[in-house]
């Protein structure tokens, strides 16, 4: 994918997903969190999934749908419903819970001013479903730099206007990777990584690829890890995946645990 590389190299920059998986249970104790790392001069960018909140709807449509290494294969009627659920309820909803935890946000997607300009990522397999092309770190820029918390839901838009379904995890990655962030932080419903019924306080790439092998890590860990590798191998030096007390797995780089 393409960028615009940021100039500003002294500025520290965090991205942070919330899984759909977590969201409706975060409290205002949770966002407060993020009120304090805000305080401490560090520029934030929320990005958001919702896959609960889309199953709601497509069950209620009577529209049963499938994953295929943890993306949800997207029909054309099923890419109306992610589009409403994620820009019309779950964004909003996010956003006014910020705003009320004393965090000023604004609620985007990949439509506004091309964020996240993409491509189909395999169409026969998983029909509307998007890869990001390029995001509009310009946009980012303009709003963290002016206090603002930009609040992303994972619709990608194609240069012809339709819209695709992203998952969170790749967008919150590749928007770590295209502003620079010194840090990525997905929350979801568990304390990071389990292997064997344990929970992992560090992995590496090497650890991760031998668990995928093995069927220790699938479905929604999948689209997570493979998000965290692609910005290890970008320079991003950690990348954590954490529940809502913020306990989980720190992923490393080979080089920073030798
Ligand atoms: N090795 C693993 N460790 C922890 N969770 C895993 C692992 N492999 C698969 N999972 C599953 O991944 C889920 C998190 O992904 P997902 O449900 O997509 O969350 P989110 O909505 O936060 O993106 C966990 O709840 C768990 O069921
Ligand atoms: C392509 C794909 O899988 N898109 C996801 C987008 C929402 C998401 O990522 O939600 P979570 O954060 O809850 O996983 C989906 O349709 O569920």
């Amino acid at each position: 994918m393409t960028t615009f590389k940021s100039t500003h190299h002294t500025v520290r920059k965090m991205v942070i997903k919330l899984g759909g998986s977590t969201l409706e249970g975060l409290n205002e104790a949770f966002f407060r969190n993020f009120k304090a790392l805000q305080d401490q001069g560090i520029q934030l960018i929320i990005t958001h999934g919702g896959g609960p909140a889309i199953n709601r709807e497509l069950a209620a449509a009577n529209i049963q749908s499938q994953t295929v290494n943890g993306l949800r294969v997207t029909n054309e009627e099923m890419i109306e419903i992610v589009q409403s659920t994620l820009i019309g309820k779950v964004n909003p909803a996010l956003v006014h819970e910020l705003n009320a935890a004393g965090i000023d946000s604004v609620g985007l997607n990949g439509f506004d001013q091309t964020l996240l300009e993409s491509e189909y990522l395999d169409y026969e397999t998983y029909k509307y479903v998007g890869k990001v092309k390029s995001v509009n770190v310009n946009l980012l820029n303009t709003l963290t730099e002016s206090g603002i918390v930009p609040v992303i839901a994972c619709i990608g838009a194609t240069k012809d206007g339709h819209a695709l379904n992203i998952n969170g995890d790749t967008v919150a990655s590749e928007i770590a990777l295209a502003v620079g962030a010194d840090r990525l932080l997905l929350v979801t419903d568990v304390a990071g990584i389990r292997i064997k019924d344990e929970f992992q306080t560090e992995a590496t790439p090497n650890l991760i690829k031998q668990w995928i092998d093995e069927g220790d890590i699938y479905g929604g860990m999948i689209p997570k890890v493979q998000g965290a590798l692609n910005c290890l191998e970008s320079g991003i030096p950690s990348v954590q995946i954490v529940n809502e007390t913020l306990t989980g797995t720190t992923i490393l780089s080979e080089e920073l645990v030798k």
